[in-house]
């Protein structure tokens, strides 16, 4: 797949601080990245750098070939920003159709984007009336206009409550199986874990890490848990034995690199009847996230 967002050694400065340091990203089209990070390293930042309304220097942006804040790429692009504001005395469909009229497409498409973004019944009520939830679905919509080549969200599901997140990420999976290069600020691990392809992680201002979930993994090398749960009265023997932890009930929690692990589970085979059930749990995205964005790595 060609890249649609490609940003090559971008640094940006605010007075005496750096708040990006030579950022190096690409997303390419149909691909879904999250871009995570604590509360100022960046990532908003960045997504108004992309968008042309902040400026940097260093290298380059490059939105399908157009420079960030030209007439071409803002065609090219769709944002929702972190806290989405429309008029509230307009109606959705007012709202959307005007949004659909400065796009340059046509207002046709309105009333089947309304519905899919399960706004069909209140299309027709003024935005004042609406929930966050509901603004943050016109807000979608309007991404969905026009069909575009990258799509920035920030913060998408923030405030929104499981049906409606779970509908968003199937919305987003629609945007990126059409094509658009999807890049979403978050913070919700357990949700960008499950439904993106490509993980960016942002530490002050840098981007520390940049990769499939499963590689990402495979790099930080984190321990991995391995959970015995042993006979009533051999769980002691088996905690000392394997030099585990006893916990509650007959389980003993045991933790090795990933690269001990065939060793420690033939050790826990030979150990016989006394073992009722074993599980490995590798590390979680939390544990990676605090891996990277803590500079654990270093
Ligand atoms: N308008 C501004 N003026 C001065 N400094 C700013 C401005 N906007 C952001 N910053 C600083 O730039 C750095 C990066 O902020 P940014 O908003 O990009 O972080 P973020 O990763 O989006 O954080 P959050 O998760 O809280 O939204 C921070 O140190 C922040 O204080």
């Amino acid at each position: 797949m060609c890249d649609i967002l490609t940003i090559e050694h971008i640094d940006k400065w605010r007075g005496k601080a750096q708040v990006l340091r030579g950022v190096n990203l690409n997303v390419a089209a149909g691909e879904r990245v999250a871009l995570l990070g604590h509360n100022g390293a960046g990532k908003t930042t960045l997504m108004k750098a992309i968008l042309g309304l902040t400026r940097t220097g260093g290298g380059r942006i490059s939105i399908d070939g157009a420079a960030p804040g030209s007439a071409q790429a803002r065609r090219k692009i769709a944002y929702l920003p972190e806290s989405v504001a429309f008029h509230k005395s307009l109606t959705g469909r007012e709202q959307l159709v005007l949004f659909a009229r400065l796009a340059g497409v046509g207002r046709n498409d309105c009333a089947a984007l309304l519905e899919r973004v399960g706004l069909a019944g209140a299309a027709d009520r003024r935005i004042g009336t609406y929930s966050k939830g509901m603004r943050q679905r016109l807000g979608l919509a309007q991404v969905l206009l026009g069909r575009p080549k990258l799509a920035l969200l920030d913060e998408p599901t923030s405030g929104l409550d499981p049906i409606s997140r779970h509908d968003l990420y199937a919305i987003i999976d629609e945007l990126a199986g059409q094509g658009t290069a999807v890049l979403i600020a978050s913070h919700s691990l357990t949700e960008v874990e499950a439904r993106t392809d490509r993980i960016a992680i942002m530490r002050r201002g840098e981007v520390v890490a940049d990769d499939t979930l499963a590689r990402l993994t495979e790099t930080a090398r984190l321990p991995i848990r391995i959970r015995v749960e042993a006979a009533r009265e051999s769980a002691d023997l088996i905690a000392t034995k394997l030099d585990g932890t006893r916990m509650n009930g007959a389980r003993v929690d045991l933790v090795c690199p990933p690269s001990q692990k065939m060793e420690q589970l033939r050790r826990i085979a030979a150990l016989g009847d006394g073992v009722l059930d074993v599980d490995v749990i590798a590390p979680r995205l939390e544990e990676l996230y605090r891996h990277y964005s803590e500079g654990e790595a270093q």
